[in-house]
């Protein structure tokens, strides 16, 4: 692909003339309701909500989900931002989901990684406003889908009303922590979040951010405190879907929805272009490094070695939700 071709790929490539009346919820990007994405043309946002239980983890067709939600919305011109959130209170996204990587089938693990890379071009390289809404855990994978977006508001925790227990969530790149690497692309947008020596220090050790560290590192653009708000703003509730509808007073997706709303007014070929200045050359790098980035992901995740520590974590997470 040439610049200019990519270029006009990334800016208006994926257009159509489809349009959608107001409050009209679209159709789910699949059958199985993997991700449920709400607009509203009257505000020109939308909401593209995770919906992938247990934890939000990025199988296959979770990553195909989420870049046809996004071609869906970025085929209405009405819509100027969206707010990536969870139905799960306590989980943003758990990242990969790691069963991908255990004892693959070799045809299928170079098509996931592709899926993935996919929703890197389609997320970061968005001509849409993107405001993470981090209500919980973000590690890894799921710290790379909030640094894709253009703005990201996490959660402060929460304290369980019957067991006092706190629930602080984190997030991060924690790859090292299960024995393998972010691909360069992903370790980059870390550098890029949070500059070259936090992330040198964070990549090194896999670290999970807790909110205020994140907001310190500059890993998230806000925190905010779990306290219920007593108003809020009422078209938030046209956009929320059946599983989060009563969320409209939850203070994170009310910031993340003021958030939204300011991007939305600015002029959108001022901010497509602006937004471009800073991030259509690490896409088009990455693109032309594609297949390699592929190859080499398949020959190390396939590593007897890193196959042994992955099946290590996978027992341990199985373990662990067994014991609760
Ligand atoms: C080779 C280069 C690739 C580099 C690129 C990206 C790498 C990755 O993204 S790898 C994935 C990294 N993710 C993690 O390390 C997170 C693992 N999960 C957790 O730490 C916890 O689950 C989490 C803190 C997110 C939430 O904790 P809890 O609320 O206590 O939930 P549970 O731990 O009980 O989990 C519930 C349920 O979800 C399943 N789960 C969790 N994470 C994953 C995952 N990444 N993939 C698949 N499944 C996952 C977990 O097994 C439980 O399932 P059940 O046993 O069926 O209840």
């Amino acid at each position: 692909m040439n610049s200019l071709r990519a270029r006009a790929h990334l800016l208006f490539g994926r257009r159509s003339h489809q349009s959608l009346a107001p409050h009209q919820h679209l159709s789910p990007a699949v059958a199985n309701d993997l991700v449920i994405s709400t607009v509203d043309e009257n505000s020109g946002i939308a909401m593209l909500t995770m919906n992938r239980p247990p934890a939000n983890s990025l199988s296959m067709e979770m990553n195909e989900a989420i870049c046809d939600s996004i071609k869906t919305i970025e085929a209405n011109a009405k819509i100027q931002s969206v707010i990536l959130s969870s139905t799960n209170p306590k989980i943003f996204s758990a990242g990969l989901d790691v069963t991908e990587l255990v004892s693959p089938d070799k045809d299928r693990l170079p098509r996931f990684w592709n899926s993935l890379q996919q929703v890197y071009i389609d997320l970061y390289g968005s001509r849409l406003a993107t405001v993470a809404a981090i209500q919980g855990h973000a590690p890894a994978a799921g710290c790379f889908l909030a640094m894709a977006c253009d703005y990201r508001v996490m959660s402060a925790g929460d304290i369980n009303s019957d067991t006092k227990k706190k629930h602080v969530p984190t997030i991060g790149l924690n790859e090292t922590q299960l024995g393998i690497a972010a691909p360069p692309w992903m370790g980059q947008l870390l550098v890029r979040t949070v500059g070259f020596r936090q992330a040198e220090l964070a990549l090194a050790l896999g670290t999970l951010f807790p909110p205020e560290q994140a907001l310190a590192v500059g890993l998230v653009d806000d925190i905010v405190p779990h306290q219920k708000a007593e108003s809020g703003e009422d078209q938030l509730i046209d956009l929320l879907p059946s599983q989060i509808k009563d969320q409209a007073l939850n203070p994170l997706l009310q910031r993340a929805y003021s958030q939204a709303r300011i991007y939305a007014k600015i002029p959108p070929q001022a901010r497509v272009a602006s937004k471009m200045v800073t991030r259509e050359e690490h896409i088009f790098r990455m693109i032309a490094k594609r297949d390699e980035d592929t190859q080499h992901f398949c020959g190390f995740v396939t590593q007897k070695a890193v196959q042994k520590n992955l099946s290590a974590y996978v027992e341990a997470l199985k373990n662990k939700s067994a014991k609760k």
